[in-house]
């Protein structure tokens, strides 16, 4: 056995990043129901997706929000914390701002609910998002979320 055999096989550093939106307007959040894969199906989450590799999470964050509900965005400041996913997949949140549009459930989901702080609860979250959601929810219910 050498020294290096006491590394974990998996770095917390390697771990793709997932980037999820608390789109935050007029004191709601948005959450959207995913349309797939039949195992997350029917389950709410914040609006995002993979960052590719040379892209900032900001970037990958506005670029998600439009491809998937056709709406100008931007990232306003990181959540703190990470929550793993599944093994090599990292979920990241950021406040984000709505510029223009309306969204719309264009890709990967099948509805959107704008919440109030009292309605947060009412939706079936991926249980990885709830720490972010509790967060998000307290900035909006405390008046210090733009929008
Ligand atoms: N978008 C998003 N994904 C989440 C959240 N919470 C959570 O566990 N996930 C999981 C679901 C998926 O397994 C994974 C993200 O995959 P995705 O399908 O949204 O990402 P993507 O659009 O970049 O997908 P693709 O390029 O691989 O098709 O992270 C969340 O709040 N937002």
């Amino acid at each position: 056995m050498t020294a290096d055999d006491s590394h974990p096989a998996t770095l917390p550093d390697d771990a793709r990043v997932v980037v999820g939106g608390a789109l935050l307007h007029e004191g709601r959040l948005l959450a959207a129901r995913r349309s797939a894969p039949p195992q997350l199906a029917g389950r709410w989450e914040l609006p995002g997706g993979k960052v590719e590799p040379g892209e900032t999470p900001d970037a990958a964050l506005v670029r998600e929000l439009r491809e998937e509900l056709g709406v100008e965005t931007e990232a306003v400041g990181r959540i703190p914390g990470a929550w793993p996913i599944r093994p090599g997949l990292v979920l990241h949140v950021w406040t984000v701002r709505l510029l223009r549009g309306t969204p719309s459930p264009l890709q990967d989901h099948d509805a959107l609910r704008w919440l109030t702080p009292a309605e947060a609860d009412t939706v079936d979250w991926l249980p990885q998002d709830r720490p972010a959601v509790a967060a998000a929810v307290h900035l909006l219910a405390h008046g210090s979320a733009g929008g």
